[in-house]
């Protein structure tokens, strides 16, 4: 197996390696009764959904060297028994699981512990006619916002970052990254110098009690000297602290590393719950933007607060908004507008994941089809703009060839699960970095 070298210093540069997550089982037992908890705005028909997918990757595989899914490179880290084991009794710590079903864990073939971890294992007894309002009771239980790969752990330069979760319905997701960091084949040759972050390891020792939290949703690699990060409602400030304190350790080793973390003062709800809900970058001249939070001149403008990663001591400055800080950076950005210039659409186009595109290669991104207000203001940015069936029907269409291109993929269910293409997206190398 060839090893995968970590290297992202670009939103943009050409996908190398990418993964995601194909939503398995544990979509579809999700009841309205768990919803709320599971972070969903509805039950997914899961078939469409996987569809849907299938088709999100067939897409990602027209431009990138490879598209793995976390599920696999879990079952081929916990090949090695000690490592299975481990992942157990790891899992046993972080959640409190009782003896008998840790049993089971350890008992199963690799393929079968990761079905569970993630597809969820329901007790033996379980009663078909159980209501589900407000208890969760499974044996294991399912996690379903898996899918969306972004946000449980991120590649940041050539380090990356086991992310904790702001919410309970995600803390399960971070030691599975983790463990693919440190274990599978392809990955483990990176050593605990090259991670960032990581507040689970310390959890699960005991040498902490409470996590601070930080999601890869907010992080955006602008540049190989620039970073922004969303102090959300899902990143605190103290966890973009530790990153920064990271690196700047690092930067003392090595002065290749990041030299700006532009921490962005977000609105803490659910609508804007990380920064690529709001911000996405689609080339490197342009990004995508929900207007009312970087344009000039609105009420609901967001500061910025800078961090110089390049001296020993602390220094920070504010910002009025981010377009100006990262011009202040040497990053120049064209705003194009999620819905367009008419306010109602900019909402609704937004809440569906319109700012949300994920870019598989300068200017050439992909998006949900049914945002088509911000389609138009692509197709005006000189976005030329086709649907997946169209791409994927005609092998001779050069993603590359220079132009700039919108893909729309289908994401009816997708879209209820409230996250958009980038969330469901964790590049392990661009290009050229
Ligand atoms: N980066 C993202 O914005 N991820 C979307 C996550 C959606 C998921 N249902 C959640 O609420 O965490």
């Amino acid at each position: 197996m060839q090893p995968i070298q970590l290297s992202v210093f670009s939103e943009t540069a050409r996908l190398k390696q990418v993964v995601v997550h194909n939503p398995g089982p544990e979509v579809d037992q999700m009841v309205p009764g768990m919803m709320e908890k599971l972070l969903f705005d509805d039950i997914l028909y899961g078939d469409l959904a996987r569809q849907e997918h299938a088709q999100f990757r067939q897409v990602l595989a027209r431009v990138a060297d490879e598209v793995l899914d976390i599920q696999d490179l879990f079952i081929e880290a916990l090949q090695d028994e000690g490592v299975k084991l481990a992942f157990v009794e790891d899992l046993r710590r972080l959640v409190g699981l009782p003896d008998d079903t840790c049993n089971l864990l350890r008992d199963m073939a690799p393929a079968d512990t990761a079905r569970s971890v993630i597809g969820g294992l329901p007790w033996d007894d379980m009663p078909s006619h159980t209501h589900w309002e407000e208890e969760f009771d499974y044996r294991v239980r399912p996690i379903p916002n898996l899918l969306f790969m972004r946000d449980p752990a991120s590649v940041i330069g050539d380090g990356y970052s086991v992310n904790s979760m702001a919410t309970w319905a995600r803390e399960r997701e971070p030691l599975i990254l983790s463990y693919v960091f440190r274990h599978h084949p392809r990955l483990k040759h990176h050593t605990e110098h090259d991670k960032w972050f990581d507040q689970v390891t310390p959890l699960i020792r005991g040498e902490i009690k409470a996590p601070v939290s930080m999601e890869g949703g907010d992080i955006l690699v602008l540049s190989h000297k620039v970073l922004a990060v969303g102090c959300s409602e899902r990143t605190q400030a103290d966890a973009i602290h530790l990153l920064a304190e990271s690196l700047r350790a690092h930067r003392a080793e090595d002065d290749s590393s990041f030299d700006h973390l532009l921490m962005v003062l977000m609105p803490k709800k659910r609508s804007a719950m990380h920064l690529d809900t709001i911000f996405t970058r689609t080339s490197e001249a342009e990004c995508l933007v929900y207007p009312p939070y970087f344009v000039e001149g609105s009420r609901e403008l967001l500061n910025v607060t800078s961090i110089d990663l390049r001296h020993p001591e602390l220094r920070m400055s504010t910002h009025p908004s981010l377009l100006k800080a990262l011009k202040r950076v040497g990053i120049d950005l064209r705003p194009i507008f999620c819905g367009g210039n008419d306010f109602i659409l900019q909402q609704r186009e937004q809440w569906t994941d319109g700012a949300n595109a994920f870019c598989l290669a300068p200017g050439v991104i992909t998006s949900y089809g049914r945002n088509l207000a911000t389609a138009e203001a692509l197709d005006r940015a000189g976005y030329r703009v086709l649907n997946a069936k169209e791409v994927l029907a005609d092998p001779a269409l050069d993603l590359l060839d220079g132009q700039k291109y919108l893909v729309q993929i289908e994401a009816g269910e997708l879209s209820r699960a409230r996250g958009g293409p980038r969330c469901m997206t964790m590049p392990l190398a661009r290009e050229g970095s």
